[in-house]
């Protein structure tokens, strides 16, 4: 666990970039600092290992006051990775992975098969290894700099914008694979970022800052979206709460209706619907077709794309999201192999969200934290 302790940083020049900062980060979860440009996140990080030092106030890691431990020996225990990888340019990739390792004293094949299993891990095979930086889109460099930042295996990471200098798209799937790697992992992270949406998907917990350097709500990204403590959080997580934090609430049991399907190459002239849904083999939705606009056979060409589909095990936000999408207004749903179970209506889903418990409690002793 990292604890800040009334930690306020004082620059020369008179700035507070962060003001009396009291907070923890759980170990083994990740604390999401989020808030304005100039708010005092990149200080708040890089308070931890010691690249700034405080002006007043302790950051303890387990337990242990960092300002009385060695720098050197406080940062082989912490990760960091920055915007732009900040990669080294003139090593190959598995040269810039295994510096650490190699600084610390790692034994050569150790760190050799260390470093080829990190890259294999964050998504980049055999192949990459003996490339440059340059040779690499933003979005492998980036993998780059997580696979250097875990490889002497740290139990503490701290991530500065990781991702923010790729396009959505790769943004979307470096979070998604990262998550799935810290689901493993496990390790004890504070993630920095100016993008609220990111927060609420990375954090376990999410700290939204103010210009000035002041913790303006600490609270779990549902709760957050439920009850953000004044205007300026409200503001700041921005319009669609009500629907963003349906992501957090997981489907209740839905009045699931059967559905007739058809297969592709099979006629729909018989069907006596607006709409039928198109199933492969395996009974995996396709696509819905409109019956009276097709002569003869359903061809792939001919499917209507445009509706979701979500996981009866999944978050509300998508049932409803296949609900509202589909051009049937018939949501599709599907179990985890995907295969369909049914099918469900928006009033249905909005009765099932009504019905629902909003999240989390109130904490009374502290108005705006996660629920004890
Ligand atoms: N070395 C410095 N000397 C004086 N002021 C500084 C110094 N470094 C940062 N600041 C100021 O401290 C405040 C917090 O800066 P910090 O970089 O921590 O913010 P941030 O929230 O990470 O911002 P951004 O999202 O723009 O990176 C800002 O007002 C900044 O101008």
């Amino acid at each position: 666990m990292i604890v800040f302790d009334g930690v306020t940083k004082k620059y020369p020049d008179g700035t507070v970039a962060v003001h009396d900062l009291t907070l923890e980060a759980p170990t083994g979860k990740i604390t999401v600092l989020v808030g304005p440009s100039g708010c005092g996140k990149t200080t708040s990080l890089r308070m931890v290992n010691r690249m700034i030092e405080p002006s007043s106030g302790t950051i303890s890691l387990d337990g242990k006051d960092t300002g009385r431990m060695k720098a050197s020996e406080l940062r082989r225990g912490i990760g960091y990775v920055i915007q732009h990888a900040g990669l080294f340019p003139n090593r190959t990739v598995l040269d810039n992975v295994e510096t650490v390792p190699r600084l610390v004293g790692m034994g050569k094949k150790e760190t050799r098969d260390r470093a080829m299993q990190l890259l294999e891990q964050v998504g980049l095979g055999a192949d990459y290894a003996k490339r440059y930086p340059s040779q690499l889109s933003g979005g492998q460099q980036q993998r780059v700099g997580v696979a250097r930042a875990l490889a002497a295996d740290p139990p503490v990471m701290l991530m500065d914008e990781p991702f923010s200098a790729v396009d959505p798209v790769v943004r979307d799937q470096l979070q998604d694979e990262f998550l799935r790697l810290q689901d493993d992992l496990g390790k004890t992270i504070i993630f920095v970022t100016h993008d609220i949406d990111e927060a609420i998907k990375m954090g376990d917990q999410v700290a939204v800052m103010r210009v000035g350097g002041y913790l303006a709500q600490l609270a779990e990204p549902a709760y957050l979206l439920a009850h953000p403590v004044d205007d300026f959080v409200a503001d700041f997580v921005g319009r669609d709460r009500g629907y963003r934090g349906l992501s957090f609430q997981a489907a209740p049991r839905l009045p699931l209706a059967s559905e007739r399907t058809i297969t592709l190459g099979e006629s729909a002239r018989d069907v006596d619907d607006d709409w039928v849904l198109v199933v492969d083999g395996d009974n995996h939705p396709l696509g819905w077709v409109e019956p009276r606009r097709i002569d003869g056979e359903v061809t792939s060409e001919r499917l209507h794309r445009g509706g979701t589909v979500a996981r009866a095990s999944g978050p509300l936000r998508a049932v409803l999201d296949a609900a509202l999408s589909s051009p049937s207004r018939r949501g599709v749903v599907v179990d985890d192999s995907g295969a369909l179970v049914g099918t469900v209506r928006p009033h249905e889903v909005l009765t099932a969200i009504e019905e629902a418990e909003r999240p989390v409690v109130e904490n009374p002793d502290n108005p705006g934290a996660p629920a004890a």
